[in-house]
């Protein structure tokens, strides 16, 4: 016997990013449309046969996507808008592709869906959509496709959905400020949940499950009202055997458990990671509906460290107090960790057995759900939880005392910066002697495949330490004078050196481990691979000085240093259980404060400290923003900063520019400038610049990296009157939305010189 196991999803990228590769065949042409469909299909087929090995119950299916999982949702509820809808594809794919990537081609000229942070994590969402002209039914069978497919190999499978309330209110409106949730939508948008639940069930599905994250986040008035609304219609449709779970994750759903509990779902999915206090509150305060199940979301979905058993089972135990019903799960979808720990090689065994990528996690889900069940005796008898308390009980790593004496001199002058802002500003205006209204970039420009097979000639030894550098050293000068030509002021190196902002840091820094092959989807098929933070940190040598001085050797423009933040490594890395996120941030500002100091010593006199993931992890309740986030993160940023003169420019940058309720706090890291995405709907954040009496001098993004399209200079120009509607122009630099690694050269530059000549023509305007 053992208590019923479940998964929320499972990453579909594939063990060596199969997906990946085969998709970006296909956009250049390289792949048919036949191809990826096949390739699609072994990788599910591959996904579920390893969830049934391992003895889950509940595996998922539509947990797959070619790009997105809500961009699927919406085209299952017919939310394409009209632009799409126009370009006629004979396959639904190319539509699909469209409205995540936008198209250029004989068809037309269309703009992707805007991208959004997928709540806390580093994976994006595209937007969804929703105007007048939407008419919402059923509109694909990729759902039903799935099951049928997974039960010709003979596994019933838990087809999985983002749930209506989560769809609704992120979708948006462009034509208004907000989704009108009006009686006809919320009946539209429930029918077809409703149909899709009957359909299931005349196909054989024993359960459905329905994610509904966005039930973790605080409550407007209407919300519950809302979700009841949905729910009422969507599970009176239910039919026959089938069950419904209602999942959450990422949180604690504590104001909206009551609600749900009444709704009689026949599971709700509950995280023990994130929510865990609040959950099990709500839980032993309301009690569980009869004919309900709590799916015990045990095992951590956002993290790679092995479960520790005895934790889990004693909250099944928690819960089994107050029902009889309870399931195993894993706190939320795997799709947040890699594949599997199988072939990391390059990580010792007694390093490696500390890790459970997404393989590993469904057989500890399993040894949970046994354990779970058995007597005291049996588990006395374990020989998993003998195993697995061991890797608990033992000390995992010795402190570095070094790096505890520098935490514990520090002092509250170590986190102020002198003198106050204003002052320095005007010191820095002098001795960096730049126009009004400069022109920069964020650091990165275009990793063409050049570049990226140079690194791997490195890596695999073709090529030595010294050729690479030199390669190197020749793309930055060809920038350079690039960046010369075009007029830029402020000039960057171009990060040619960096696989990616964050692994390149930790590749460089004491405490830090690295996988081959732990990939993690972040946007498309775009991934990440990000570094575990395995000991204390503290920086082993230098690590962009030599680049940025050679850089700057080259020109007699000022060369902006570029530095990724405390608060982004660790983001963007696998922060370690056992101390505090805070701690951890605290030693890599330590790290990255000796690189600004050595980078101020080289001559560099304007150094961007990156915080691109700040705003990620802001916690999704505001209760709990300042106490468990900003009252630590912020004064991490200015303790790498603070011992810097008054003329040498800090920077920073952020990608998202969802700031407005903690533009205060941003003011409050005393960065001398920062760039930030404002492309599209989010002129708001400009109001609040302008109501906070924003100080940091501030450069919104001009226009969208995310995409191939060239702005033209009137755009641009248009755009920069906009800004300057709102801000003092002594303020405003100008500069594209984020990095431009992602991007060709063949439409870096033309938009570069559009933005140098935008900037001029306005400058000159202004003089008059
Ligand atoms: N960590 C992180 N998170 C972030 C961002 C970011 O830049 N970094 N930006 C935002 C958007 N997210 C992004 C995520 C990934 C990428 C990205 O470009 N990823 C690349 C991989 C980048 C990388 O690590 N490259 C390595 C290795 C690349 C690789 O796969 N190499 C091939 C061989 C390549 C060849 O021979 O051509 C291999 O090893 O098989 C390198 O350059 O060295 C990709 O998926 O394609 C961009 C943005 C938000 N979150
Ligand atoms: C994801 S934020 C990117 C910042 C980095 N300096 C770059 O230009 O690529
Ligand atoms: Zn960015």
């Amino acid at each position: 016997m053992s208590a019923l196991t479940s998964v929320s999803g499972f990453p579909r990228i594939g063990q060596n990013r199969e997906l990946k590769k085969i998709i970006e065949a296909y956009w250049k042409g390289n792949a048919s449309l036949g191809e990826v469909r096949a390739t699609a299909k072994e990788l599910r087929a591959k996904h579920w046969k390893l969830e049934q090995e391992a003895g889950i119950d509940l595996i998922p299916s539509n947990d797959f996507s070619y790009y997105d999982q809500m961009l699927d949702t919406a085209i299952l509820l017919n939310v394409i808008p009209q632009r799409y809808q126009r370009l006629a594809f004979e396959n639904p794919e190319e539509t699909l592709f469209a409205m995540g990537r936008g198209y250029q081609g004989d068809k037309g000229d269309v703009t992707a869906l805007p991208m959004k942070k997928w709540f806390t994590t580093n994976y994006h969402y595209l937007v969804p959509e929703i105007d007048e002209a939407t008419e919402i039914k059923l509109n694909s069978t990729k759902p039903f496709d799935e099951f049928n497919e997974a039960k010709e190999l003979g596994i019933v499978t838990k087809p999985v959905l983002i749930g209506p309330y989560t769809f609704l209110k992120l979708a948006r409106n462009p034509q208004a400020e907000e989704v009108e949730y009006d009686r006809g939508l919320i009946d539209a948008v429930a029918a077809v949940y409703a149909e899709v639940i009957t359909k299931f069930a005349g196909l054989g599905a024993e359960w459905i499950q329905i994610d509904e994250p966005y039930l973790v986040l605080d409550k407007e008035d209407g919300d519950l009202s809302l979700f009841k609304s949905l729910y009422s219609k969507i599970l009176s449709a239910r039919k026959g055997a089938v069950k419904v779970l209602l999942n959450t994750y990422f949180g604690h759903i504590a104001d909206a458990y009551e609600t749900v509990n009444l709704l009689g779902f026949d599971g709700i999915g509950l995280d023990l990671n994130e929510g865990r206090e609040e959950n099990l509150a709500a839980v032993e305060q309301y009690g569980v509906a009869e004919n309900t199940t709590i799916f015990a979301g045990v095992i951590n979905g956002r993290n790679i460290w092995r479960n520790n058993y005895a934790v889990s089972l004693g909250l099944v135990d928690a819960l089994k107090k107050v029902t009889p019903n309870v399931a195993v799960s894993t706190a939320s979808s795997l799709l947040h960790v890699p594949f599997s720990t199988e072939g990391e090689t390059g990580l010792a065994d007694e390093v490696r057995r500390h890790f459970a990528f997404a393989v590993e996690k469904l057989g500890e889900l399993h040894e949970v759900a046994v354990l779970a069940d058995a007597d005291e005796e049996a588990k006395k008898a374990s020989a998993e939880l003998k195993a697995n308390q061991a890797l608990f009980d033992g000390t995992r790593v010795a402190s570095d005392p070094a790096v505890a004496a520098r935490l514990a001199a520090l002092t509250d002058d170590d986190f102020v910066r002198q003198p106050a802002r204003a002052e320095r500003q005007k010191e820095q205006r002098e001795a960096l002697g730049l126009p009004l209204l400069p022109t920069t970039t964020i650091g990165s420009f275009p990793q063409t495949r050049e570049i990226r097979a140079e690194r791997a000639k490195l890596r695999k030894g073709e090529i030595d330490k010294a050729e690479y550098d030199e390669f190197m050293k020749s793309q930055i000068d060809a920038c350079i004078k690039h960046q010369e030509e075009i007029g830029l002021d402020v000039l960057v190196h171009g990060e040619f050196e960096r696989n990616d902002m964050v692994e390149y840091f930790g590749q460089n820094l004491n405490g830090f481990l690295f996988t081959k092959n732990a990939w993690v989807q972040s946007y498309g098929t775009r991934c990440v691979k990000p570094p575990i933070v395995w000991g204390d940190v503290s920086r082993a040598n230098p690590i962009t000085v030599e680049w940025s001085a050679y850089a700057q050797s080259r020109t007699d423009h000022v060369m902006k240093g570029m530095l990724t933040g405390p608060v982004t490594i660790l983001n963007w890395s696998w922060p370690r259980e056992d101390i505090t996120h805070e701690q951890q941030t605290q030693q890599l500002a330590l790290a990255i404060r000796d690189e600004v100091l050595d980078l101020e010593a080289a001559g560099i006199k304007v150094i961007q400290i990156d915080e691109a993931a700040l705003r990620e992890k802001l916690p999704l309740r505001k209760t709990d923003w300042h106490k468990k986030y900003l009252d630590w993160a912020i004064p991490a940023f200015r303790l790498v900063h603070s011992a810097v003169k008054p003329t040498t420019q800090i920077h920073t940058h952020m990608c998202y520019s969802e700031f407005n309720d903690i533009i205060k706090d941003i003011d409050a890291m005393d960065a001398d400038v920062i760039s930030f995405e404002a492309s599209r709907g989010d002129l708001v954040v400009l109001d609040a610049i302008h109501d906070a009496k924003f100080e940091t001098e501030a450069g919104p993004g001009v226009y969208d990296i995310h995409s191939p399209r060239i702005p033209s200079e009137q755009e641009i120009e248009d755009r920069i009157y906009e800004i300057l509607k709102k801000m003092d122009v002594e303020k405003v630099w100008i500069n594209p939305d984020c990095g431009l690694k992602t991007r060709g050269n063949a439409e870096t530059w033309p938009s570069l010189e559009n933005l140098v000549a935008a900037a001029k023509a306005v400058r000159a305007k202004i003089a008059k």
